[in-house]
């Protein structure tokens, strides 16, 4: 860990929104400075709403956050300047073009003159948009408004830049581009960036550390390396041909379990998972406890763990399961539901009060995707 102060600090963070949901429920997050942080959570975990009391869009019912050395909750405008956000909805405005936007975002900063539109040129440039900045950004691709929604995030130089579910909604070359050019900002630029995702491959590509969020808490927190290293030995995954009822289910894990060097067994659906010291030595074994029992086998994985693996043994449930059924960990998911709260404006619409002129654009982003 860094020696220097965090460039996030949030603490015990809790959050109930009307109807007494608890979106956070005691969220602890810290983010060395030049870092990729990621937060990896299902739908619905609460990484949104982390998100949105770190940009000042949301305050909590109680925690800290100390943001850039700013305290969010003291010093809002403060940590607005030093920061830039790229929300799941795109901010930008479908009828003006890229490089407009691009200018609207620095004025919003207070920024004028050449020394703006020297750093517009050089974001179409580094973001791939110089051909397309005069064009109305309705005719960009997914992946070029996605590019100008990092661009517009970052006009002002910040020093922390959020990324709410960066890649969803893009198909795979983009997804990798996009990835790309993340990584390239922490590594030459030296920036903080605290993402949040439902891609567990986006997290263990990306993130330098990783918090594994469920019900409003980090419930595991590591790099990557370290949080499958935790898992020893391999994942062994059954696939059954039928679902076993509740208690053939119990039956099934008790006869898995047997084998040594077999443990955290769960039978989940047709899926069983276990984890086995050595796993080709224990599948053999494993078929054979299943066919004494009559479970008709329809495949058998062995695996290095995953991030899926981790998320199972912190959570209690598979990733995808928590995520609504979504299709956890791969590219091109659907675009989530639209939010219908009004924190989906830019830190820089709160900064400066400029939120009228940005909403109605920020309202119609299915004209831009
Ligand atoms: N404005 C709101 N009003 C009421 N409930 C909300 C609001 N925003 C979020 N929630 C609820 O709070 C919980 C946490 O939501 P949040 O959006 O923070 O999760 P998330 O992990 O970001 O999920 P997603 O990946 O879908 O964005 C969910 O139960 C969600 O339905």
């Amino acid at each position: 860990m860094s020696t220097h102060p965090p460039a996030v600090a949030a603490r015990d963070l809790v959050k109930t929104y009307p109807g007494e949901i608890k979106a956070l429920d005691g969220m602890s997050v810290t983010v060395a400075p030049g870092t990729v942080f990621g937060l990896l959570g299902p739908n619905g975990a609460g990484k949104s709403t982390t998100v949105k009391i770190l940009t000042t869009l949301a305050r909590p019912d109680s925690g800290s956050a100390l943001v850039a050395g700013h305290d969010a909750l003291r010093h809002p405008d403060r940590v607005r300047r030093a920061i830039g956000v790229v929300a799941q909805r795109s901010g930008a405005d479908p009828v003006a073009t890229g490089r407009e936007n691009l200018l609207l975002q620095g004025h919003l900063y207070g920024m004028r003159g050449a020394a703006l539109t020297r750093r517009v040129d050089e974001l179409l440039d580094r973001f791939a948009l110089s051909d397309a900045g005069r064009r109305k950004v309705s005719t960009y691709s997914g992946g070029m408004q996605r590019r100008l929604d990092v661009a517009l995030g970052l006009v002002h130089r910040p020093d922390v830049l959020f990324l709410d579910e960066p890649t969803t909604g893009l198909d795979p070359e983009a997804r990798t581009a996009m990835w790309a050019e993340i990584a390239r900002l922490a590594g030459d630029d030296g920036l903080t960036i605290l993402l949040t995702t439902h891609y567990l491959d986006e997290a263990d590509r990306l993130a330098g550390r990783i918090a594994i969020v469920d019900r409003g808490r980090v419930v595991a927190e590591g790099t990557p390396e370290a949080l499958k290293g935790e898992l020893h030995g391999d994942a062994v995954h059954v696939e059954l041909r039928d679902a076993p009822d509740p208690v053939d289910a119990q039956l099934l894990r008790a006869a898995v379990e047997t084998f040594a060097g077999v443990r955290e067994v769960e039978v989940d659906g047709r899926r069983i998972s276990a984890r086995a010291d050595d796993g080709p030595a224990a599948v053999p074994h494993v078929l054979a406890a299943l066919e004494r029992e009559g479970a008709a086998v329809a495949a058998v994985t062995v695996a290095r763990p995953s991030l899926d693996d981790v998320y199972l043994r912190y959570a209690g449930r598979r990733f995808a399961e928590a995520d609504g059924g979504a299709e956890a960990g791969r590219g091109g998911g659907a675009d989530p539901e639209p939010r219908q709260d009004a924190d989906a404006r830019s830190a820089a619409e709160a900064a400066t009060g400029s939120a009228a002129s940005r909403t109605s654009a920020a309202a119609t982003p299915g004209d831009a995707r």
